[in-house]
């Protein structure tokens, strides 16, 4: 388990982290999730020591990091730009770190094939690819067998097989009971992989809890309709609580209302329905609208393509399915 309390580190004038607080419970993958520049990596270098809290602390399994004897044993850490003696073999870099820390060249052998290295940890580390340079940073970080894992961007570099292999390790790690803490950029690859969420903005927490229960807190859930009669069924659905857009001349956009609900409303009134569909949104959309305010590196707008949609036409329903998936 891994607790902050009011942890704050600043650097100058600069506040990268700014008094946030959390639990990471062991048996779950929790993602943590920001913006460039929120305050992931400064958050995480804490955690193991290697940055010291300007204020606040930061325990892992009941202690600071330090007062572990085996720290290795109790939180294996992948963080960014992990240093590897470049001259060394996979193999010996590990070896190395095994003996430092009383660990026996069984493990070594064990993580080597745990994390898929075992064809190339004869070869120099410095000579490996980015995708497996980070098999070996995972594979440091279980080398102590540790309760406690984290993970900075483990999914960084790493091809299709690589990224579920990570998905699949992490799982079966939290199913065993150890505390998982990783933070990615992937969207897409944190909803499929975290069970809760830590969403920070410019050092501070914006939003925490299950991952579904993030995204219900942050976006709209609406229900699009097709139909011929779309007048007569925005008329009917119109009622407090309750926004009907038009997007185009037979198609709505429903917001609170369930698809069950449109659907018995139309019956009711003898509306034919040509679509109903539930719109859920993605994480990446409850990730700009919590982070909106907090994004260090603003991005221009990408100008529009000359092949694209003329400017004031509305976009297909296909583009706008895809974009809500
Ligand atoms: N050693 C340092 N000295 C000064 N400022 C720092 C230092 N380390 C980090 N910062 C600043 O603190 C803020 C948080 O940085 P941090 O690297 O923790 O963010 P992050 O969320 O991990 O970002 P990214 O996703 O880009 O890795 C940034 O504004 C960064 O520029």
């Amino acid at each position: 388990m891994i607790e902050a309390r009011g942890l704050t580190k600043r650097y100058g004038a600069k506040t990268a982290v700014d008094d946030i607080s959390f639990t990471v419970e062991p048996g779950q993958v929790t993602g943590f999730l920001g913006p460039n520049g929120a305050g992931k990596s400064t958050t995480m270098r804490m955690i193991v020591g290697l940055d010291r809290p300007t204020d606040g602390e930061v325990t892992v399994n009941g202690k600071h990091y330090a007062e572990h004897k085996a720290p290795l044993r109790e939180v294996g850490a992948l963080l960014e730009a992990k240093a590897v003696h470049t001259g060394r073999s996979a193999t010996n870099h590990l070896r190395a770190l095994a003996a430092t820390h009383g660990i026996g060249r069984k493990r070594v052998d064990e993580v080597i094939e745990m994390t898929g290295l075992a064809a190339v940890a004869r070869k120099r580390a410095g000579g490996f690819s980015l995708g497996m340079g980070q098999r070996l940073g995972i594979a440091s970080a279980m080398l102590g067998d540790p309760r406690t894992l984290i993970l900075d961007e483990p999914v960084n570099g790493l091809d299709p097989d690589g990224v579920r292999w990570v998905r699949t390790m992490v799982r079966y790690l939290a199913d065993e009971g150890r505390t998982v803490f990783l933070s990615s950029h992937l969207m897409s690859e944190m909803a499929i992989t975290a069970d809760r969420l830590i969403v920070i903005g410019r050092g501070k927490i914006v939003a925490t809890g299950d991952v579904q229960d993030v995204i219900d807190s942050a976006t709209k859930s609406t229900v699009r309709v097709r139909t011929p009669q779309a007048t007569d069924l925005a008329a009917r659905l119109q009622s407090d609580g309750v926004t009907v857009t038009s997007v185009e001349p037979s198609l709505l956009d429903v917001d609170g209302l369930t698809a069950p609900q449109v659907g018995e409303a139309a019956l009711a009134g003898g509306i034919v329905l040509h679509e109903l569909t539930p719109q859920r949104a993605s994480l990446e959309d409850a990730f700009m609208t919590l982070t909106a305010g907090d994004v260090e590196y603003h991005s221009q707008a990408v100008p529009e393509h000359s092949e694209g949609p003329a400017a004031g036409q509305q976009p297909d329903a296909s583009t706008l399915e895809g974009a809500n998936r």
